[in-house]
């Protein structure tokens, strides 16, 4: 089964195509990675995925539905946007507060247990908090959620070596031990070597490279997939480029 499957899709911002002709199908049950340079689509197409943004040609589907068309949908996606979005005049309890009145399947025992375990405390504000741990809240309060697909933008950028493995750890555990499908954009190549079972390689708002990790480096003859994804952009970028 697919969580994502996008026919055609394309989202144009005046006369330039942020995303081109994306046909594509993001597998259940796994990390899928999302990389690219910058200004490569990566967060048009997951704008797309969870109905933040209406598509200007073709159609994409979200966990069997139309993203913004589809209240089942949109109940089992938990997104976290590129800029941590907390409220920042806020503390932590009155985000777990609001989340949870937002959201018919909240689970708050997760929540507090998460924050405790992870030393953050609850009467912070949030603007007080360290980025890594804004992250970590962002992150918890969309677990608690219970999605079925997780849709991160960007999650590790601000985070500390440590702060990143420890955050990726918690997606991993999430995927594995309850079955939660990711989706995530990132530029750092080598936290998602070890999450990513699937990937998805954008340029210039096309996909270049789509499918599973294993038989992508066994095709391309590549270690890793950051020695895979950096060859085939800079191999396009000269192709561009003639
Ligand atoms: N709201 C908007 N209005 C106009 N152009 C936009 C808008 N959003 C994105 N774009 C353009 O669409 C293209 C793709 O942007 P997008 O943010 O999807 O890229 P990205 O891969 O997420 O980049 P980054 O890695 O820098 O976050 C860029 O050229 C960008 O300037």
């Amino acid at each position: 089964m697919n969580v994502v499957e996008a026919s055609g899709l394309g989202k144009r911002y005046g006369g330039t195509w942020a995303l081109r002709e994306c046909t594509l199908a993001v597998p259940a049950g796994h990390v899928t990675a999302l990389v690219g340079p910058n200004g490569a689509g990566k967060t048009t197409l997951l704008n797309l995925a969870v109905g933040l943004a209406a598509p200007s040609a073709g159609r994409v589907t979200v966990l069997g539905g139309r993203p913004a068309g589809s209240p089942a949908a949109l109940d089992g996606i938990a997104f976290v946007a590129q800029d941590t979005p907390l409220y920042r005049n806020l503390s932590v309890a009155d985000m777990i507060y609001l989340t949870r009145n937002l959201n018919r399947h909240f689970d708050r025992a997760y929540a507090e247990a998460r924050l405790a375990e992870l030393g953050i405390p609850q009467k912070r504000k949030t603007r007080k908090l360290s980025g890594g741990q804004q992250a970590q809240v962002a992150l918890t309060l969309a677990l608690a959620r219970r999605p079925r697909l997780l849709v991160l933008d960007e999650p590790v950028a601000m985070l500390d070596p440590v702060a990143r493995h420890d955050f990726m750890d918690t997606v991993l555990a999430a995927a594995s031990a309850d079955g939660v499908s990711v989706l995530l954009s990132s530029h750092v190549l080598a936290e998602l070597e070890r999450a990513a079972g699937y990937l998805v390689l954008l340029s210039r708002g096309q996909v270049r490279l789509a499918g599973e990790v294993k038989g992508l480096l066994a095709t391309h003859e590549a270690t890793s997939l950051e020695e895979l994804a950096l060859s085939y952009l800079r191999q396009h970028a000269t192709e561009v480029a003639r």
